[in-house]
Protein backbone atom coordinates (compact mmCIF):
# COMPACT_ATOMS: atom_id res chain seq x y z
CA UNK A 1 0.00 0.00 0.00
CA UNK A 2 1.10 3.32 -0.37
CA UNK A 3 0.76 5.39 2.69
CA UNK A 4 3.73 5.54 4.88
CA UNK A 5 3.79 5.98 8.40
CA UNK A 6 6.63 8.11 8.29
CA UNK A 7 4.98 11.10 6.65
CA UNK A 8 5.18 13.89 8.94
CA UNK A 9 1.94 14.77 10.85
CA UNK A 10 0.41 18.19 9.71
CA UNK A 11 1.55 19.44 12.53
CA UNK A 12 4.97 19.25 12.06
CA UNK A 13 6.32 22.76 11.21
CA UNK A 14 8.36 21.42 7.90
CA UNK A 15 4.84 20.69 6.88
CA UNK A 16 3.02 24.09 7.53
CA UNK A 17 5.80 26.87 6.37
CA UNK A 18 5.94 28.25 2.89
CA UNK A 19 8.11 25.22 2.07
CA UNK A 20 9.73 24.37 -1.13
CA UNK A 21 11.57 21.38 -1.29
CA UNK A 22 15.47 21.89 -2.08
CA UNK A 23 16.02 22.83 -6.09
CA UNK A 24 12.01 22.72 -5.85
CA UNK A 25 11.19 24.04 -9.07
CA UNK A 26 7.75 22.08 -9.52
CA UNK A 27 5.97 22.05 -6.60
CA UNK A 28 2.16 22.13 -5.77
CA UNK A 29 -0.10 22.90 -4.75
CA UNK A 30 -0.80 26.10 -7.73
CA UNK A 31 -3.66 28.97 -8.57
CA UNK A 32 -4.57 27.27 -12.10
CA UNK A 33 -5.25 30.98 -13.71
CA UNK A 34 -7.88 29.81 -16.63
CA UNK A 35 -6.81 32.20 -19.27
CA UNK A 36 -2.94 30.82 -19.11
CA UNK A 37 -4.03 27.89 -19.29
CA UNK A 38 -3.42 25.87 -22.94
CA UNK A 39 -5.70 23.72 -25.05
CA UNK A 40 -4.11 20.42 -25.84
CA UNK A 41 -6.09 18.47 -28.49
CA UNK A 42 -3.76 15.59 -27.76
CA UNK A 43 -5.16 14.69 -24.36
CA UNK A 44 -7.52 11.59 -24.34
CA UNK A 45 -10.08 10.98 -22.24
CA UNK A 46 -9.36 9.61 -18.77
CA UNK A 47 -10.24 6.04 -18.13
CA UNK A 48 -10.44 4.97 -14.62
CA UNK A 49 -11.20 1.41 -13.78
CA UNK A 50 -11.46 0.83 -10.29
CA UNK A 51 -12.46 -2.43 -8.55
CA UNK A 52 -14.18 -1.78 -5.12
CA UNK A 53 -13.39 -4.79 -3.91
CA UNK A 54 -9.55 -3.75 -3.46
CA UNK A 55 -11.08 -1.29 -0.37
CA UNK A 56 -9.10 -2.23 2.45
CA UNK A 57 -8.63 0.16 5.39
CA UNK A 58 -9.34 3.78 6.09
CA UNK A 59 -6.82 5.20 8.61
CA UNK A 60 -5.96 9.03 10.60
CA UNK A 61 -2.15 9.70 9.58
CA UNK A 62 -2.01 12.59 11.18
CA UNK A 63 -2.56 14.82 8.37
CA UNK A 64 -5.86 13.39 6.93
CA UNK A 65 -7.43 10.50 6.74
CA UNK A 66 -7.09 7.96 3.97
CA UNK A 67 -8.78 5.36 2.43
CA UNK A 68 -6.40 2.73 1.15
CA UNK A 69 -6.53 0.08 -1.71
CA UNK A 70 -4.87 -2.82 -2.68
CA UNK A 71 -2.37 -1.88 -5.08
CA UNK A 72 -0.37 -5.11 -5.57
CA UNK A 73 -2.12 -5.65 -8.81
CA UNK A 74 -3.79 -3.73 -11.51
CA UNK A 75 -7.07 -4.26 -10.30
CA UNK A 76 -8.05 -0.88 -9.58
CA UNK A 77 -6.35 1.38 -12.54
CA UNK A 78 -6.17 4.82 -14.36
CA UNK A 79 -4.81 5.24 -18.26
CA UNK A 80 -5.52 7.93 -20.76
CA UNK A 81 -5.53 11.38 -20.28
CA UNK A 82 -1.90 13.11 -20.17
CA UNK A 83 -0.86 9.68 -19.09
CA UNK A 84 1.45 7.32 -21.32
CA UNK A 85 1.61 4.23 -18.84
CA UNK A 86 -1.07 2.54 -16.45
CA UNK A 87 -1.35 3.64 -13.06
CA UNK A 88 -2.94 1.82 -10.14
CA UNK A 89 -4.79 3.14 -7.60
CA UNK A 90 -3.27 2.88 -3.98
CA UNK A 91 -5.03 5.61 -1.85
CA UNK A 92 -7.67 8.82 -1.56
CA UNK A 93 -7.74 11.23 0.77
CA UNK A 94 -8.88 15.01 1.07
CA UNK A 95 -8.07 18.42 2.29
CA UNK A 96 -10.22 20.89 3.99
CA UNK A 97 -10.65 24.18 6.28
CA UNK A 98 -12.13 24.48 9.33
CA UNK A 99 -14.90 26.36 7.99
CA UNK A 100 -16.54 26.83 4.26
CA UNK A 101 -14.85 29.70 3.27
CA UNK A 102 -11.61 27.80 2.52
CA UNK A 103 -9.85 24.12 2.72
CA UNK A 104 -8.67 23.28 -1.13
CA UNK A 105 -4.99 23.12 -2.00
CA UNK A 106 -5.58 24.07 -5.47
CA UNK A 107 -7.49 26.92 -6.80
CA UNK A 108 -9.36 28.29 -10.25
CA UNK A 109 -8.29 31.97 -10.50
CA UNK A 110 -8.03 32.18 -6.70
CA UNK A 111 -11.37 30.86 -6.24
CA UNK A 112 -11.28 28.63 -2.63
CA UNK A 113 -13.37 25.63 -1.99
CA UNK A 114 -14.19 23.90 1.03
CA UNK A 115 -12.43 20.77 0.45
CA UNK A 116 -10.42 18.61 -2.43
CA UNK A 117 -10.53 15.26 -3.03
CA UNK A 118 -7.00 13.30 -4.14
CA UNK A 119 -7.20 9.88 -5.83
CA UNK A 120 -3.64 8.75 -5.70
CA UNK A 121 -2.07 6.18 -8.15
CA UNK A 122 1.68 4.92 -9.11
CA UNK A 123 2.74 4.17 -12.37
CA UNK A 124 3.40 0.32 -12.12
CA UNK A 125 4.25 -0.04 -16.10
CA UNK A 126 7.85 1.57 -15.06
CA UNK A 127 7.95 0.61 -11.30
CA UNK A 128 7.41 -2.43 -9.41
CA UNK A 129 6.01 -0.75 -5.68
CA UNK A 130 4.67 2.54 -4.63
CA UNK A 131 7.47 3.23 -2.60
CA UNK A 132 10.02 3.49 -5.95
CA UNK A 133 7.62 5.35 -7.68
CA UNK A 134 6.87 8.42 -5.34
CA UNK A 135 10.57 9.54 -5.75
CA UNK A 136 10.36 9.25 -9.65
CA UNK A 137 9.71 11.66 -11.99
CA UNK A 138 6.18 11.16 -12.99
CA UNK A 139 5.69 8.26 -10.95
CA UNK A 140 2.40 9.64 -9.62
CA UNK A 141 -0.90 10.39 -11.12
CA UNK A 142 -3.08 12.08 -8.62
CA UNK A 143 -7.03 13.04 -9.58
CA UNK A 144 -8.07 16.51 -7.80
CA UNK A 145 -11.68 16.57 -7.34
CA UNK A 146 -13.49 20.00 -5.72
CA UNK A 147 -15.94 19.72 -3.39
CA UNK A 148 -18.69 21.96 -2.92
CA UNK A 149 -21.46 22.36 -0.10
CA UNK A 150 -24.79 21.35 -1.63
CA UNK A 151 -26.92 18.30 -1.23
CA UNK A 152 -25.71 15.15 0.80
CA UNK A 153 -23.80 12.77 -1.45
CA UNK A 154 -25.00 9.66 -0.74
CA UNK A 155 -22.20 7.53 -2.03
CA UNK A 156 -19.74 9.76 0.59
CA UNK A 157 -21.80 8.86 3.34
CA UNK A 158 -20.62 5.14 3.68
CA UNK A 159 -17.20 6.68 4.20
CA UNK A 160 -18.33 9.85 6.94
CA UNK A 161 -20.44 7.04 8.92
CA UNK A 162 -16.81 5.21 9.88
CA UNK A 163 -15.12 8.74 10.68
CA UNK A 164 -15.23 8.42 13.83
CA UNK A 165 -13.39 5.02 14.53
CA UNK A 166 -10.05 6.91 13.42
CA UNK A 167 -10.69 10.06 14.87
CA UNK A 168 -7.22 9.57 16.22
CA UNK A 169 -3.88 9.99 14.73
CA UNK A 170 -2.66 6.07 13.90
CA UNK A 171 -6.17 4.76 14.52
CA UNK A 172 -7.33 2.31 11.49
CA UNK A 173 -10.14 -0.10 10.84
CA UNK A 174 -11.45 -2.37 8.25
CA UNK A 175 -12.80 -0.31 5.22
CA UNK A 176 -14.46 -2.57 2.26
CA UNK A 177 -16.42 -2.22 -1.00
CA UNK A 178 -16.10 1.52 -1.57
CA UNK A 179 -16.38 2.34 -5.01
CA UNK A 180 -14.18 5.30 -5.31
CA UNK A 181 -15.69 6.54 -8.88
CA UNK A 182 -18.96 7.37 -7.17
CA UNK A 183 -16.41 10.60 -6.00
CA UNK A 184 -15.58 11.68 -9.55
CA UNK A 185 -17.99 14.25 -10.99
CA UNK A 186 -19.99 13.20 -13.79
CA UNK A 187 -18.07 14.88 -16.35
CA UNK A 188 -14.32 13.87 -15.70
CA UNK A 189 -13.46 14.81 -19.56
CA UNK A 190 -12.75 18.26 -18.49
CA UNK A 191 -9.90 18.48 -16.42
CA UNK A 192 -6.45 20.59 -15.91
CA UNK A 193 -2.85 19.07 -15.88
CA UNK A 194 0.54 20.26 -14.98
CA UNK A 195 3.78 18.53 -13.67
CA UNK A 196 3.52 19.21 -9.85
CA UNK A 197 4.96 17.35 -6.60
CA UNK A 198 3.19 15.83 -3.15
CA UNK A 199 1.62 18.68 -1.24
CA UNK A 200 2.75 17.26 2.13
CA UNK A 201 6.41 15.77 2.84
CA UNK A 202 8.05 14.13 1.10
CA UNK A 203 7.53 16.89 -1.40
CA UNK A 204 8.49 14.96 -4.13
CA UNK A 205 8.52 16.31 -7.37
CA UNK A 206 6.99 12.98 -9.03
CA UNK A 207 3.44 13.86 -9.54
CA UNK A 208 1.22 14.49 -12.92
CA UNK A 209 -1.73 16.24 -11.67
CA UNK A 210 -5.50 16.07 -13.16
CA UNK A 211 -7.43 18.12 -11.72
CA UNK A 212 -11.20 18.09 -13.16
CA UNK A 213 -13.25 21.25 -13.96
CA UNK A 214 -16.24 19.70 -12.22
CA UNK A 215 -16.92 19.58 -8.34
CA UNK A 216 -18.75 17.36 -6.42
CA UNK A 217 -21.46 18.10 -4.01
CA UNK A 218 -21.33 17.28 0.07
CA UNK A 219 -23.90 18.18 2.69
CA UNK A 220 -22.75 20.48 5.29
CA UNK A 221 -22.91 18.02 7.90
CA UNK A 222 -21.07 15.63 5.99
CA UNK A 223 -17.75 18.25 5.78
CA UNK A 224 -18.55 18.65 9.50
CA UNK A 225 -17.63 15.27 10.22
CA UNK A 226 -13.85 15.41 8.65
CA UNK A 227 -13.91 18.55 11.24
CA UNK A 228 -14.44 16.35 13.77
CA UNK A 229 -11.37 14.44 13.10
CA UNK A 230 -8.08 15.01 15.07
CA UNK A 231 -4.48 15.64 13.98
CA UNK A 232 -3.77 13.94 18.06
CA UNK A 233 -3.34 10.64 18.85
CA UNK A 234 -5.39 9.33 21.73
CA UNK A 235 -2.44 9.50 24.47
CA UNK A 236 -1.81 13.13 23.93
CA UNK A 237 -3.18 15.21 26.15
CA UNK A 238 -3.36 18.02 24.25
CA UNK A 239 -6.13 17.05 21.39
CA UNK A 240 -6.08 19.23 18.02
CA UNK A 241 -8.72 18.92 15.36
CA UNK A 242 -7.84 18.28 11.82
CA UNK A 243 -8.67 21.18 9.72
CA UNK A 244 -6.94 23.30 7.22
CA UNK A 245 -4.34 20.68 6.46
CA UNK A 246 -3.68 21.74 2.99
CA UNK A 247 -0.21 23.26 1.48
CA UNK A 248 0.56 27.03 0.93
CA UNK A 249 0.66 27.31 -2.78
CA UNK A 250 3.02 27.59 -4.75
CA UNK A 251 4.81 29.54 -7.53
CA UNK A 252 4.51 28.22 -11.59
CA UNK A 253 8.20 28.87 -12.29
CA UNK A 254 7.03 29.02 -15.88
CA UNK A 255 5.12 25.62 -16.13
CA UNK A 256 2.50 25.61 -18.66
CA UNK A 257 -0.97 24.17 -17.34
CA UNK A 258 -3.13 22.39 -20.22
CA UNK A 259 -6.34 21.89 -20.21
CA UNK A 260 -8.54 18.91 -21.87
CA UNK A 261 -11.12 21.65 -23.15
CA UNK A 262 -11.56 24.87 -24.74
C1 LIG B 1 7.27 7.01 0.90
O1 LIG B 1 5.93 7.46 1.10
C2 LIG B 1 5.77 8.83 0.77
C3 LIG B 1 4.46 9.32 1.28
C4 LIG B 1 3.26 8.55 0.69
N1 LIG B 1 2.12 9.43 0.61
C5 LIG B 1 1.92 10.32 1.61
C6 LIG B 1 1.50 11.60 1.36
N2 LIG B 1 1.64 12.52 2.30
C7 LIG B 1 0.86 11.96 0.13
C8 LIG B 1 0.33 13.23 -0.18
C9 LIG B 1 -0.21 13.30 -1.41
S1 LIG B 1 -0.97 14.63 -2.18
N3 LIG B 1 -1.63 15.57 -1.10
O2 LIG B 1 0.07 15.35 -2.86
O3 LIG B 1 -1.97 14.04 -3.03
S2 LIG B 1 -0.07 11.78 -2.17
C10 LIG B 1 0.72 11.04 -0.84
S3 LIG B 1 1.29 9.51 -0.74
O4 LIG B 1 2.17 9.38 -1.83
O5 LIG B 1 0.25 8.54 -0.69
ZN1 LIG C 1 -3.60 15.45 -0.96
Amino acid sequence: ACSSKYVLSALHPMWQGPLVAPGGNRQSPIDIRVRKSVFDPHLKPLTPDYDPRTCSQIWNNGYSFLVEYDDTTDKSTLKGGPLEDNFRLCQFHFHWGESNAWGSEHTVDRRLFPAELHMVHWNSDKYSRFEEAVMEENGLAVIGVFLKIGKRHEGLQKLVDVLPAVRHKDSVVEFTRFDPACLLPSNIDDYWTYAGSLTTPPLTEAVTWIIMKQHIEVSHDQLAVFRSLLFTSAEEEVQKSMVNNFRVQQSLQGRTVRSSFT
